[in-house]
């Protein structure tokens, strides 16, 4: 079974398309990164696969129901950490997760929930409203696992945590995942991204632009990562037949080093081993990887074409806009109407 799949999924307010026909399986038991740049679109799916909007085009089915027809069904195995989420600020933690379990005949003890997710339980028996981001976040992960859902639907989960609370949610991700959870989560921080997922999909001003796997992103994105030689004397790439060797994509001597640039990780080992063969002794030597948001813009044109543009991705869809979702407890949306269908 897939967890999630979409077909043809579309979202315009007005003139604006916030996706625009969103082809996208999501499958069971994987970890989904769903990445994207502000007003990308992932709220926007995220809101149209909990039935919170309805779509404009197109159709999702979530572990197997209809988004629209089945709703109830969905959300009663969805465990949902929404982007802004609204809580009720006199109530204390404590009492909110309360309501979660009942609402979701959750048979876990709230005191395991507040300890999974770190938040302390005497700050658990203060009321909401005084709580910080980071606590309010924690307390929304600890309510989206009540009841063992059999597919975590996270937005920006790591909003307003500290680097604590983004090990924490990590780690529960981990964990969710080796329980057979499918995890599906947005976010815009590629690191947090790479750590946990198997899969991820890439989105760009509504439209799904990519999906794969950090490898293979990495691969097919053509971002080398370098290899740089000190070498005795005078650098120089004669004789090495470096640029030979599959998976080089640049060779270049400057500043007394020698820069080899390779999209295949198996082309570093080739490259030193020819240096030590026939280029000129080695003193030293380091590698600079390329980082995420290298790869992020090279699939979003953000510093300039894409890889999309330049017509090196095979698949894909489309989509993007804005909205919001409930605090993961009540959120009762038929929402016929085109435009602003939020709750919170
Ligand atoms: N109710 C709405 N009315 C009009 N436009 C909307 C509405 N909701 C969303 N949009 C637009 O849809 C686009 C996608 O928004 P969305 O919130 O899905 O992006 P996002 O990827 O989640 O962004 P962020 O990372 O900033 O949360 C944006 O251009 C936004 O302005």
């Amino acid at each position: 079974m897939t967890a999630i799949e979409t077909t043809d999924l579309t979202k315009r307010y007005g003139e604006e398309t916030a996706l625009e026909s969103l082809e996208l399986t999501v499958d069971d038991g994987e970890v989904f990164g769903f990445l994207g740049p502000n007003g990308a679109g992932k709220t926007t799916t995220i809101d149209l696969l909990l039935d919170f909007i309805r779509p404009t085009a197109g159709s999702a089915t979530v572990l197997g129901y209809d988004t629209h027809d089945e709703t109830d069904a969905v959300r009663d195995r969805v465990g949902i950490l929404p982007d802004g989420f609204d809580l009720w600020e006199r109530s204390s933690g404590y009492r909110h997760l309360e309501f979660a379990l009942e609402s979701k005949n959750g048979t876990e003890s709230p005191e395991a929930l507040l300890e999974r997710v770190g938040l302390d339980l005497k700050d658990a028996e203060r009321p909401v409203g005084d709580y910080s981001k980071g606590m309010a976040q924690r307390l929304a992960m600890a309510m989206a696992l009540v009841g063992d859902p059999d597919l975590l639907i996270l937005d920006e989960p790591s909003s307003g945590l500290d680097p604590h609370g983004i090990r924490t949610f990590q780690e529960i991700i981990r964990e969710e995942a080796a329980d057979g959870t499918t995890v599906f989560f947005s976010s815009h921080i590629l690191g947090q991204v790479a750590a946990v997922c198997d899969r991820v999909g890439i989105l760009d001003d509504g439209e799904l632009v990519t999906v794969d796997t950090i490898a293979g992103l990495r691969e097919r994105s053509g971002v080398g990562s370098s290899l740089v030689v000190d070498v005795a004397g005078e650098p120089s790439t004669e004789g090495t037949a470096l640029t030979e060797i599959d998976g080089v994509t640049e060779v270049t001597a400057d500043d007394g080093r020698l820069r080899v640039t390779y999209a295949d990780p198996a082309a570093k080992a080739l490259a030193i081993h020819r240096l030590v063969e026939s280029g000129p002794p080695i003193v030293d030597f380091e590698t600079e990887e390329a980082t995420l948001e290298d790869l992020f813009s090279a699939f979003t044109g953000v510093d300039g074409e894409s890889v999309r543009e330049q017509g090196a991705v095979a698949d894909e869809p489309k989509a993007s806009q804005k909205t919001v979702a409930d605090g993961g407890v009540s959120a009762d949306t038929d929402a016929d109407e085109e435009e602003e269908e939020v709750v919170r």
